[in-house]
């Protein structure tokens, strides 16, 4: 913990700035989402790529350290635009990235288009990543209203199949706070109809905010 950051680490936590990084992030965003679904190529061809795409990362690999992002703490609204984290982060071809906006009411929306990489049961979208995305709008929700907290307890209700390929919009809101404990609850909806709903129990820090 703690949040003693390198200048370069506080840097980038600025996506405009960077964006050779955010470039990168999106053309292997891009590469991943070809590699799990591509009919085109053979085994052959797609074995021979490995050892290209093995090259390129020994060609921007400098050591074994991994640069940290910092995680900021509000009051804040407006778009939220992360760097290096799973969900929002433009220099991660994890991240979707998700798209969340702050509102001033203290409330958070978001979309996002969920990958085919994360598909699930029925070709809907796979449950735990739903059950991720709702976690991430209310943690950073929370975020934003300047609480540093950590899930504690997630319950997650699955309506109804989420489907892919489909647009999906996020909300969060706070329900209610106990001392160090606050209540959010999420939920997704597409086209219209709400598919996962969820209620988080986070837990505040009791000192220092957690980076
Ligand atoms: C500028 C803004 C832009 C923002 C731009 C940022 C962009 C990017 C943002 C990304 C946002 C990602 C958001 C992801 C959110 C995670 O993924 S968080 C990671 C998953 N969570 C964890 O790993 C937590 C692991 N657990 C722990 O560290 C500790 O157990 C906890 C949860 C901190 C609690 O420990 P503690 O502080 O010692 O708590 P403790 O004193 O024992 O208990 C305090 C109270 O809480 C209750 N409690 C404790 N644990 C629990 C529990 N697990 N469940 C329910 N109640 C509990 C206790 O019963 C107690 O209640 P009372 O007796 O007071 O009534």
């Amino acid at each position: 913990m703690g949040q003693d950051w390198t200048q370069l680490e506080r840097a980038l936590f600025d996506p405009a700035g960077h964006p050779g990084r955010v470039a990168v992030a999106e053309a292997v965003r891009e590469l991943m989402r070809a590699v799990a679904t591509t009919t085109a190529a053979t085994d052959d061809e797609l074995g021979e790529v490995a050892g290209r795409l093995r090259q390129i990362t020994a060609g921007i690999v400098a050591g074994d350290r991994c640069v940290r992002y910092p995680l900021p703490t509000g009051p804040f609204s407006g778009r939220v635009l992360g760097s290096g984290d799973p969900v929002f982060g433009m220099f991660n071809p994890v991240a979707g990235p998700l798209v969340v906006t702050i509102e001033p009411d203290g409330t958070a929306a978001g979309v996002l288009t969920p990958s085919p990489l994360f598909e699930g049961p029925g070709g809907a979208v796979h449950g735990g990543y739903t059950a991720f995305l709702v976690d991430a709008v209310m943690g950073t929700l929370l975020r934003a209203l300047g609480i540093s907290a950590l899930t504690g307890t997630l319950s997650v209700r699955y309506l109804a199949l989420t489907p892919l390929a489909r647009p999906l919009h996020l909300s969060a809101w706070v329900e209610s706070t106990d001392g160090r404990k606050v209540t959010a609850a999420a939920r997704i909806t597409v086209d219209g109809r709400p598919t996962v709903t969820a209620t988080g129990l986070f837990i505040a820090a009791a000192g220092p905010a957690q980076g």
